[in-house]
């Protein structure tokens, strides 16, 4: 809770002394600034109002580049340098061997032919053996649909631990649909631990768009969208979400819904009075068609207030000891998904990876990681937390597209947060990202260049970037139980936690 500072105006005439001294009776005798003045200590700090959805405020002319920050020269001259010689072309080629369409996949295995009348069956049926989607047209007509699609019902999402509804649309083609709870300012409470902290809806957008610009296309299209809370959300809610509606003293529409945390009247999510905004996630094609594998971190973090330490981020060797050596990380693309992935939580500062999801649908094609659960990123713009770069440090190897694409950027002339402020952009609820994530990421950019480089002063650099990787002193079998019985111990340990 925000308490208001009390001071004496100035030029108060008011102002009465010795009724003061009695205990104040007249308002007259304060001020209240109209911006609340934090006098809790740092970690105390109470929840924000929720404002207006700030798409619909007028435009912020405010540049958002108004920082400064230039690459090292000296770190960028040297990794030229280091891959003068490199034939990224003929790397990039080995990284992907078959990438081919879901609907081109099944016909060709099955003869099984899958539908495509609407974006969503676009969508599903251009998924690829090597990223989620290719044709950026297709998903920006998906992204469209999404944030324009009349709503024919609303339901809470079982699964996961804070608020998210399922849409259904007229379609009724599905999307999950995360509320706003702070403005794009707010700052995590640095005293929340990353199992705990509040879901923010705009990180999942922004994540989005970085991944597109750093070229995985592994995130699942999200697009913003302001909702009639009367009209979109109440009287297309299922019962037990339509009886946790109510109006706020404030006369604003709020909802509680109900989930495992902040799911009560003092963290309601209230409309201003009854518009939301939201981010909107396209629904992954039901795991009865196109199944999906839980696939547990081996960098995830303990989950735990007691034990906060985990094995990874005491022992450098982690990685070569405990990773490399196992069986679904000794051979193929596996590896190096989760270096590209903890490289893209690394920029955003999402710590909360604790499990990754895999397409388990193209028969003897190496599944990709999915990159999927964002709402926990962009919580800090003042804090980069280097251990999520460990397993880059620790395994030091890079995909080579990976690698050129971020070099391309750290080199200029377009940074890469003006490339994804450009994407962002179109969005309809931009300004997706306070500005001050900006010098951020660029700052930690520079902080995995320089990484990178320190791998490949350490190593070969043939080493480092590879295409693929091979354990020699593992051997190739295929091996799936492990992994069973990790996603069954993933699930109890996330229950767990707080
Ligand atoms: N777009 C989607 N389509 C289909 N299923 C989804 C989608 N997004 C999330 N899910 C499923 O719902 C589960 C929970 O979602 P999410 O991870 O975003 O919520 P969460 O509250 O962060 O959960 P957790 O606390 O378990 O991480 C995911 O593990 C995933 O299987
Ligand atoms: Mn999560």
């Amino acid at each position: 809770m925000l308490r208001p500072k009390i001071s004496f105006a100035n030029n108060n005439e008011k102002l009465n002394l010795g009724e003061w001294k009695n205990g104040p009776h007249l308002s007259e005798g304060r001020v209240i600034p109209s911006h609340p003045v934090e006098t809790f200590p740092v970690g105390q700090k109470g929840l924000q109002n929720q404002p207006k959805p700030p798409s619909l405020s007028r435009d912020d002319h405010a540049d958002p580049f108004n920082f400064s920050f230039s690459s090292n020269k000296l770190i960028l001259r040297k990794l030229h340098d280091y891959v003068k010689n490199v034939n990224f072309e003929e790397m990039k080629k080995n990284e992907c061997k078959k990438n081919l369409t879901l609907s081109k996949y099944w016909e060709n295995s099955q003869q099984r032919y899958v539908p495509e009348d609407d974006s969503w069956e676009k969508f599903y049926s251009n998924i690829r053996s090597c990223s989620v989607y290719s044709d950026d047209a297709m998903v920006d007509k998906l992204l469209h649909d999404l944030n324009t699609m009349p709503i024919k019902n609303v339901h809470i999402m079982d699964g996961g631990t804070q608020v998210k509804f399922v849409f259904t649309f007229k379609n009724d083609k599905q999307a999950v649909f995360k509320p706003m709870r702070f403005g794009r300012d707010y700052e995590s409470d640095p005293n929340h631990f990353y199992f705990s902290d509040f879901e923010r809806h705009h990180a999942e957008i922004a994540t989005f768009h970085l991944d597109r610009v750093l070229g995985f296309r592994r995130a699942i299209p999200t697009v913003g969208r302001v909702l009639n809370m009367t009209t979109e959300l109440f009287e297309k809610a299922e019962k037990k979400l339509k009886k946790t509606f109510f109006f706020s003293p404030a006369k604003n529409f709020c909802f509680v819904s109900r989930c495992d945390y902040y799911c009560d009247t003092t963290h309601a999510i209230c409309g201003f009075p009854d518009m939301k905004e939201g981010s909107v996630q396209v629904f992954l094609p039901d795991e009865s068609a196109v199944p999906r594998k839980h696939n547990r971190n081996p960098y995830r973090r303990t989950y735990s207030k007691k034990n906060q330490i985990a094995e990874w981020q005491n022992n450098m060797n982690y990685c070569t000891d405990k990773v490399k050596t196992k069986q679904q990380y000794a051979h193929g693309r596996r590896l190096l998904d989760l270096v590209d992935l903890h490289v893209l939580d690394y920029l955003i500062g999402n710590q909360d990876r604790h499990h990754f999801e895999s397409f388990n649908v193209f028969d003897n094609v190496p599944s990709y990681a999915i990159h999927l659960d964002h709402g926990r990123a962009f919580g800090r713009s003042d804090f980069d937390d280097d251990d999520i770069l460990l397993p880059l440090r620790q395994c030091c190897i890079i995909r080579p597209s990976t690698f050129e694409t971020l070099l391309k950027f750290y080199s200029a002339p377009k940074s890469l947060t003006t490339a994804l402020h450009e994407s962002m952009s179109k969005d309809p609820a931009h300004p997706i990202l306070a500005y001050k994530h900006y010098p951020a990421i660029e700052r930690r950019l520079a902080k995995v260049m320089t990484y990178i480089l320190e791998c490949f002063e350490s190593r070969k650099v043939e080493e480092v970037l590879i295409s693929e990787f091979h354990n020699l002193d593992v051997s190739d079998l295929e091996q799936n139980e492990e992994d069973q019985s990790e996603e069954h111990q993933e699930k109890n340990d996330v229950k767990k936690t707080v």
